[in-house]
């Protein structure tokens, strides 16, 4: 059986700079895919050429084994997408923005009010169906989102960013809801993230760096292969953290605590020979993505600008919202 979405030595630029390099990579039917990667990275410019909303400059890329350059009709059928930003109308009700979705895909008007109904069931929004989308929270804009893509009954979901900008509950809420769909559906789903503990539970997690694929697999396999354990420690007093600092140059603070990598537990076992009298906290820390991502990328995932623009978006989504 062909894969779900297959993408082979694919490139993209903007104003003659590469924002994809070489990207290839395939996605069985079924699975859920998490591509992750800090801002900036090409995730966007990836899903774009994959909704055919792009053209790539070079390469091919496959969407239910139609080519998105030369089949886009073909491919676009069969693809539901939430994009990053919202583009529902939020002067109209959940259910005209369904409706309206529905006659942009040709669906005829029984089917359309039946699937209406059926995919504001499974987001459960159905007692919302005739509010005005401007009173929703950003959690139920999202779910609204989500059943809009599923209105024309696509076998494959693209995210884009799906839970930026919402509150930690609100996040996990909408993750159990993508989860559920996509076993009830048989959706494969493809979701861009830069939180790297929403891809803990994706059947294959794909980093991507600079516009290029750095690592692809089970979340289980890239922590065994690539991610480093660490020890977390609360020195006494100031005077241990320096000398540690000093001793341990690859150490790093979070705030009283420090956290150091441990490479083999030769090197645990003489730190604590040294200094576990004068230490009031010792905790292991298992590999995680994160520390994949730090190892591979020598940086951390979410940096300061990363932060900000969160900010800055959760600012702008709430002054779009009641
Ligand atoms: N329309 C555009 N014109 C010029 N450069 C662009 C355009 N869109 C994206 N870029 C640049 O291409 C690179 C990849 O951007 P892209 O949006 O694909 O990354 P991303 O990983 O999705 O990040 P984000 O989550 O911030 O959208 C970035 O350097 C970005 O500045």
């Amino acid at each position: 059986m062909p894969a779900a979405i297959s993408v082979e030595n694919l490139f993209a630029s903007y104003d003659g700079k590469t924002v994809l390099n070489d990207v290839s990579f395939s996605i069985p039917r079924g699975a859920s895919f998490a591509l992750l990667g800090p801002n900036g990275a090409g995730k966007t410019t990836l899903v774009s050429i994959l909704c055919t909303l792009r053209l790539p400059d070079r390469g091919t890329a496959r969407i239910s084994d139609f080519d998105v350059v030369r089949q886009p009709t073909k491919a676009r059928e069969t693809i539901g997408v939430v994009f990053q930003d919202s583009s529902l109308d939020d002067r109209l009700s959940a259910w005209e923005n369904l409706e309206f979705h529905g006659l942009v895909h040709g669906l005829a008007p029984r089917l359309r009010r039946q699937r209406a109904e059926d995919v504001l069931a499974l987001v459960e929004l159905t007692e919302w169906s005739d509010e005005i989308v401007r009173s929703f929270s950003g959690g139920m804009r999202r779910r609204l989102e989500i059943a809009r893509a599923l209105m024309h009954q696509p076998t494959i979901l693209f995210l884009d960013e799906p839970t930026v900008g919402l509150d930690p509950q609100t996040r996990q809420r909408i993750w159990s809801y993508l989860e559920r769909l996509r076993r009830e559906q048989h959706l494969t789903v493809l979701t861009t993230t830069h939180y790297i503990e929403e891809v803990e539970s994706a059947d294959q997690v794909c980093i991507i760096d600079h516009g290029q694929i750095i690592v692809q697999g089970t979340p289980a396999d890239l922590k065994a292969a690539h991610g480093s354990r660490w020890l977390h420690v609360v020195p006494r007093d100031e005077a241990t953290a320096t000398e540690i600092a000093a001793r341990y140059p690859q150490v790093q603070r979070l705030g009283t605590a420090l956290a150091l990598p441990v490479p083999d537990d030769a090197m645990a076992d003489a730190f604590l020979a040294t200094y576990r009298t004068r230490l009031e906290e010792i905790r292991f820390q298992e590999p995680t993505l994160e520390s994949v991502f730090l190892s591979l990328t020598g940086r951390e995932l979410r940096d300061r600008a990363d932060g900000q623009r969160d900010a800055q978006r959760n600012a702008g989504r709430r002054g779009g919202q009641r």
